[in-house]
């Protein structure tokens, strides 16, 4: 079972915690910029171990050296505080 939804107040207060993240309707995303594409797939790359460790997994859009994450849960039908700690856990691999 998922955790439960988080309230707003909860949601705003999550995010001020969080470089780069702005939320968007059910979800929150991230968009990051690289060098090259070799090193935004390297990215992906670092990130999916984190992903699979935590059984919760970013929607992932690339286009060239652009890659934008989205997060969400699914079993949930909004967010919750799975997305936030997984958001926290890959801010530790960009920043
Ligand atoms: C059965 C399995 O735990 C679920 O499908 C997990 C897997 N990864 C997931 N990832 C995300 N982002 N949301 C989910 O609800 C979710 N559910």
């Amino acid at each position: 079972m998922p955790p439960a939804l988080l309230d707003d107040a909860t949601i705003d207060a999550r995010l001020k915690l969080l470089t780069g993240w702005r939320r968007d309707g059910d979800a929150i995303k991230r968009e990051l910029l690289f060098d090259s594409f070799p090193d935004a797939i390297a990215f992906i790359n670092r990130i999916a171990p984190l992903a699979d460790a935590a059984d919760h997994h970013p929607e992932l859009f690339n286009v060239y050296n652009r890659v934008e994450l989205t997060l969400t849960t699914h079993d949930a039908g909004g967010l919750t505080s799975n997305d936030f700690d997984l958001a926290e856990a890959i801010n530790t691999v960009v920043d």
